[in-house]
């Protein structure tokens, strides 16, 4: 594909093996997703040209970067990539407008003016610019980090779990601006992360790596849906709607979002009617039954064809509902699949609490 980033590597380190192939389309977020140890930082190690696997093949937007069998390998300063890892990594004794006037080398002098004021905006940095490194908390140095690998300019940002060093409070104060990275800045990004959620707020389209392969890939919505792959055994399993809020509910705070003809009542969301919101439910919170509830305090109750199951786990089921041409996955036990005599093409009720429903 020549919109995309090609990649073959074969490497050992140690006694684990990375074997990968595949292609990452040059545009929006591409997660590299898996569990610790699967080799997601050795593969994005080997696009940066940081590791040199001893078989390799990889070229972005058909202009080749690394390939063995020729013999030629683009050293990483040559290829203009930008690089967050999980810890900041910003200069101590520069401070914050210093760490960011060093992203310019790529840019000319006349040109860097608006890109400054642009990436300080986007990542929330003006009053931090006087500060030194020390002086800030790790969300603040991620941002700093961020800006300055935006400022160089690069064709690809890689990032690797640039939250993992983060409490919860401030993965949660940084997820926000990541985003809004990914819907402000044209910067194709690949991004490492074992974090489901995460994920799922801020990638496009996913890599499941499991012992040093790729074991698919695909837009995310698409993954998220399938109940074939690991993915679907995570706690935090469930499909992804993308939706527009469509009415506020002020007397019970509630917010009433659209999408592919279905409506759905939630928590509160703090945007304006017509805005486009990411919606998930995690499988885990979707119960179904045969007929439709009476007075129930459960929101939604939404008719759903059963499309498919798979046994995940001891006495567990994730099971793929079709909700008007979009996919729905519920988590139920087997004992409740064998009580209703779930079969694929059955049609029955899938029952959501609003409370349930994030972002
Ligand atoms: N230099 C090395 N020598 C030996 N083994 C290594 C080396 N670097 C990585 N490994 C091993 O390779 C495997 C893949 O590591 P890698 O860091 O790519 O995984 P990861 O998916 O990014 O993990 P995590 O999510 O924990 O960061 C691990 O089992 C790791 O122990």
């Amino acid at each position: 594909m020549n919109n995309a980033l090609d990649f073959r590597f074969k490497m050992s380190l140690g006694t684990f093996t990375l074997n990968t192939c595949g292609e990452i389309p040059i545009a929006g977020v591409t997660a590299l997703f898996g569990r610790s140890g699967c080799g997601k930082t050795s593969l994005l190690r080997c696009i940066a040209g940081l590791e040199q696997a001893g078989e390799a093949y990889l070229s972005l937007a058909g202009e080749c970067w690394h390939d063995s069998e020729r013999g030629f390998y683009l050293p990483p300063h040559k290829r203009d990539i930008g690089y967050v890892f999980q810890e900041g990594q910003l200069f101590p004794h520069l401070k914050v407008s210093g760490n960011l006037l060093f992203g310019f080398k790529r840019t000319p002098v006349e040109q860097r003016h608006g890109d400054f004021d642009q990436v300080v905006k986007l990542l929330d940095i003006i009053p931090l610019l006087d500060r030194y490194p020390a002086q800030l908390s790790g969300g603040e140095k991620q941002r700093v980090a961020i800006g300055r690998a935006l400022l160089n300019h690069p064709r690809l940002l890689l990032m690797d779990e640039p939250m993992a060093a983060l409490d919860r409070g401030h993965k949660k104060e940084i997820l926000p601006y990541l985003e809004r990275l990914h819907t402000e800045s044209n910067i194709p990004i690949i991004y490492v992360s074992h974090d489901l959620d995460e994920v799922a707020r801020i990638a496009d389209h996913l890599l499941l790596i499991e012992h040093g392969e790729v074991l698919a890939a695909g837009p995310l919505s698409e993954m998220l849906a399938r109940v074939d792959l690991p993915i679907a055994r995570n706690e935090e399993a469930g499909a992804l709607f993308d939706t527009q809020i469509l009415q506020h509910d002020e007397t019970y705070h509630l917010t009433r979002v659209g999408f592919a003809g279905n409506e759905l009542t939630v928590s509160w969301i703090d945007l304006p009617v017509g805005e486009r919101v990411r919606i998930r439910i995690h499988a885990k919170d979707v119960s179904l039954t045969l007929d439709p509830p009476g007075p129930t305090s459960i929101l939604n109750v939404l008719p759903v064809t059963v499309i498919e199951m798979s046994a995940h786990g001891r006495g567990r089921m994730i099971v793929k509902l079709d909700l008007g041409g979009v996919p729905l996955l519920a988590r139920i036990t087997q004992k409740s699949q064998a009580n209703l005599d779930l079969k694929p093409g059955m049609q029955v009720y899938a029952q959501i609490k609003s409370v349930a429903l994030s972002l």
